[in-house]
């Protein structure tokens, strides 16, 4: 975990929750150990996200149940990982933009919550979740600085870059990117996940396939992204997109550095047995961005932009639900 996230040092305390957060309580029972909240209800699991949003950061979120039900640590720790690479000077507007911001747009909302100068450009192909994401904006006053855009799953990822529609820099550029894309490329990934989790207790998976599968899988998405980078370069001043397996990290990587990318680098984000990677890259001067670094060197990295690193885990990404059940 990041460590200048308030999750890092305590568990969530399901009772103490419950009780700031009303609507939480039904899906809390108290045993011997103390409260527990069961995992198997993508309800509850709803209810926490959405009580962990409210009482820690102020933020109000509604969500189809038939959807990702994002968890709050695992996005938060991507936000401060954005935070690190793009520097915290409150005297200037920082515009970002989100690929993929599902029904919830938590990561637009928590980063503008965070940072009162930052702006989003949220970017999403489905239509449902476009209308959900909206909504989200509006329920939380961010219209203003978080701008959902409809992207199409044939156009360039960030085709938003060259159409500059309002919320780019006085130069037409970004000061970052930030994605999760769905790490999948068919159901049978997805199954063979689920087995080789199988001592694990069943998970309950509120994916949509659209969220979780894309043809190619999640190396095929974040391709795209470097290759539309090496087009736009500097109008971006960070690329980046999170990954599920380290193989994939390791492809994406391995990918920039034969196009020659100058500024790489890859952390990796544990939380409990779950790891998730960063990959971020830039074409900026050394001044605007930090030397390489690479899932075996980043221990080398300054701390404070070196994140949880931790030995590898398997290749496997993990559902939702099970790295709910870890928060
Ligand atoms: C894994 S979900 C991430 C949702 C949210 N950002 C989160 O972290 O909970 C991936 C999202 O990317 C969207 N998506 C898929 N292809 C896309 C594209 N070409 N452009 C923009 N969004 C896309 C999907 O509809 C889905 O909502």
């Amino acid at each position: 975990m990041h460590e200048r996230s308030p999750y890092a040092l305590k568990r969530p305390d399901f009772a103490a929750l419950a009780q700031a957060y009303p609507p939480l309580r039904p899906f809390v029972s108290k045993t011997r150990n103390g409260a527990v909240l069961n995992f198997k209800n993508p309800r509850a699991v709803r209810e926490l996200t959405y009580a962990m949003l409210s009482c820690d950061f102020g933020i109000r979120l509604e969500i189809p149940l038939s959807s990702l039900c994002p968890t709050v640590p695992g996005r938060l720790d991507y936000v401060l990982h954005i935070e690190d690479l793009v520097g915290s000077d409150d005297s200037r507007d920082v515009r970002g933009i989100d690929i993929g911001t599902g029904s919830s747009c938590i990561y637009p909302l928590l980063a503008c919550e965070r940072n009162p100068r930052w702006h989003f450009i949220a970017l999403e192909t489905d239509k449902r979740s476009i209308a959900f994401a909206q909504s989200n904006v509006e329920r939380n006053n961010m219209q203003d600085r978080i701008r959902v855009v409809r992207s199409t799953e044939t156009a360039p990822l960030l085709a938003v870059v060259e159409d500059g529609p309002g919320q780019a820099g006085a130069d037409g550029s970004f000061d970052f990117c930030m994605c999760n894309p769905p790490f999948y490329k068919d159901p049978e990934q997805i199954e063979q996940s689920r087995k080789a989790k199988s001592t694990a207790p069943a998970a309950v998976c509120m994916g949509t396939s659209g969220e979780m599968i894309t043809d190619g899988g999640e190396v095929a998405f974040v391709s795209r992204m470097v290759h539309e980078s090496l087009v736009l370069r500097g109008r971006v001043r960070w690329y980046s997109s999170l990954l599920g397996f380290r193989s994939s990290a390791r492809a994406i990587e391995t990918l920039l550095r034969i196009e020659g990318v100058p500024v790489v680098r890859c952390d990796a984000f544990r939380q409990g047995p779950t790891t998730r990677w960063v990959v971020a890259w830039s074409f900026g001067t050394p001044e605007s961005a930090e030397p390489a670094g690479s899932p075996s060197d980043s221990a080398e990295l300054p701390s404070h932009l070196a994140g949880s690193k931790r030995k590898a885990p398997p290749d496997e990404p993990e559902s939702e639900a099970r790295r709910a059940r870890r928060v």
